[in-house]
């Protein structure tokens, strides 16, 4: 799995690998232009004809200067706009200089004119993960005017003004698109920069995982080629007993539809036996809404054992008997998920924490998390809240949004990569109750439970709102769940 290096641990990765491969470190910044110019063609259906590279004077310029060659030599016609005099400039970044062909036009910052239009394309090579201090002086100016030109703009690595591993002060440069090198650099991870960073790729620069994993600080980026080998297989003498028998539980007037959500979910990721706890009144709709779930007993609840798995919460409301629910924390001792209300109760009885078995699967979203953990200043913030979290009371936190995360008892965490902006939507989060929670039935460890079941919800969502785009309902993602497994290749 991909490794988050954290920024100042860069450069000992490069002089270390570049040592073991017997390449140069030119050699290496070749290979980041190269794999930029690539991810460039790949992704834009159209590469605009003119090309404005902005090149700072450390590495990140470097590459800004590499990619000037690359795409002159496909035929672009390049300007480059540089800052500094070559001698002040890093090694790599002198070679490439001298490498420049000459049909490349290079301007100095002030006497460049930035006049563009809406098909040029800009690209950011101003600063890297070298960033030490907020922006200032002439780089402000040309950020700025960046900030508000017409054109494409692309980030190399990082948008300028963003430091890799924690919170931008003052301005950065606003791309469409970052092609970051090798891993994302983990503020890329954070809301507050999300109108920075735009559409994250990763341009792979051949440095393997498990080299980086020295590296890196037990953070992991979960992409889908690391799916396959966390699911477990089933064959055709499997029987309705091996994909689990799961309990949700929730809804209240009004809200059952959270549940129906959930269990859909998980009958759709597989559960041979979904059945549903809801209120008497509102056991109608479920059983219409959807048939092949089956509503639990009296003595079915009394002997919670015989279920493989719980989900609890999805649309409980507050008011429900509080002494039901220590009596099921008290009662049940495998990990179950809890999300939503079951959440918020948490929050206002303590206590109960205390009772929840270990190794147990928490979803909440922002707002919910803050109400277990008090305030969050900022993304990083939340992510050391949610490890202390995690390590405090032994259970596996998924914290929802962009860029879910999953924290661990053990402090790893992992950031999914699957999804879009159209999974926004009412039932989403009861639609991942119900995937974790069928996972955790069928026997996946928990930590493996919920990430296959991130990872399948984003995935999902982006196939499911490929047609539907805003118009994207929490049903839809579930409908979308088996074309998920069939991309993956997983049966
Ligand atoms: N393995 C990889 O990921 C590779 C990364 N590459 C690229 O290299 C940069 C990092 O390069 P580095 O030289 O370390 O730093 P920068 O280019 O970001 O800039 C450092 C440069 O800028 C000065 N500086 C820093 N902050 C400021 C500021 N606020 N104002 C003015 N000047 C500032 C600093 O003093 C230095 O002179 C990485 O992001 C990748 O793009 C390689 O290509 C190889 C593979
Ligand atoms: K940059």
């Amino acid at each position: 799995m991909l490794s988050i290096i954290p920024g100042n641990k860069i450069s000992s990765l490069d002089s270390t690998y570049i040592k073991e491969e017997g390449i140069s470190s030119w050699d290496l910044m070749e290979r980041a232009a190269s794999a930029f110019c690539n991810l460039l063609f790949e992704k834009l259906l159209m590469v605009p004809d003119d090309v404005f590279i902005f090149s700072g004077p450390g590495n990140n310029g470097g590459d800004g200067l590499a990619i000037a060659r690359l795409l002159s030599l496909r035929g672009k016609k390049v300007s480059l706009i540089v800052f500094e005099q070559n001698q002040n400039c890093s090694k790599d970044y002198q070679i490439n200089f001298e490498k420049l062909p000459s049909q490349v036009q290079v301007f100095r910052w002030d006497e460049f004119g930035f006049a563009f239009n809406d098909h040029d394309l800009i690209i950011d090579g101003i600063f890297g993960v070298g960033i030490n201090r907020p922006v200032e002086g002439k780089y402000r100016e040309v950020i700025e005017k960046l900030n508000e030109a017409k054109g494409i703009k692309i980030a190399i690595d990082i948008p300028s003004g963003i430091p890799s591993d924690s919170l931008l002060i003052g301005i950065a440069f606003k791309a469409d698109y970052t092609f970051t090198f090798q891993f994302p650099k983990l503020a890329l991870l954070f809301p507050e920069h999300a109108e920075y960073s735009g559409v994250i790729e990763v341009a792979d620069i051949g440095i393997p995982d498990h080299f980086l994993e020295q590296f890196g600080e037990n953070r992991y980026f979960l992409t889908g080629d690391d799916l396959k080998s966390l699911h477990l297989t089933f064959n055709r003498f499997s029987h309705k007993g091996d994909y689990g028998k799961v309990l949700l539980i929730g809804g209240s007037k009004g809200k059952v539809g959270a549940v129906l959500l959930a269990s859909k979910a998980a009958l759709r990721t597989g559960s041979g036996l979904v059945f549903a706890l809801v209120p008497e009144d509102e056991r109608l709709i479920l059983q219409i809404g959807a048939p092949e779930v089956i509503l639990a007993n009296q003595d079915e609840i009394k002997g919670l054992q015989i279920f493989d798995a719980l989900g609890v919460g999805p649309g409980w409301g507050q008011e429900i008997d509080i002494s039901f629910y220590e009596s099921l924390l008290k009662r049940y001792h495998k990990p179950l998920v809890i999300d939503a209300d079951g959440l918020n109760l948490l929050s206002a009885h303590p206590r109960l924490i205390e009772l929840v078995p270990n190794g147990s699967i928490l979803t909440p979203h922002i707002k919910e998390f803050e109400r277990m953990t008090g305030k969050v200043d900022h993304h990083l913030d939340r992510l050391q809240k949610a490890r202390d979290f995690s390590e405090k009371h032994n259970v596996y936190l998924v914290l929802k949004g962009q860029f879910t995360s999953i924290t661990c008892p053990d402090g790893r965490q992992f950031f999914n990569s699957s999804g879009n902006q159209y999974m926004a939507t009412a039932g989403s989060g009861d639609v991942l109750t119900g995937m974790v929670t069928s996972f955790l039935g069928q026997g996946y460890p928990p930590l493996n439970a919920a990430l296959c079941a991130v990872y399948h919800h984003g995935l999902a969502g982006e196939l499911a709102s490929e047609t539907r785009l805003r118009g994207t309902i929490a049903g839809d993602i579930i409908e979308s769940i088996p074309a998920s497994f069939l991309k993956l290749g997983i049966a």
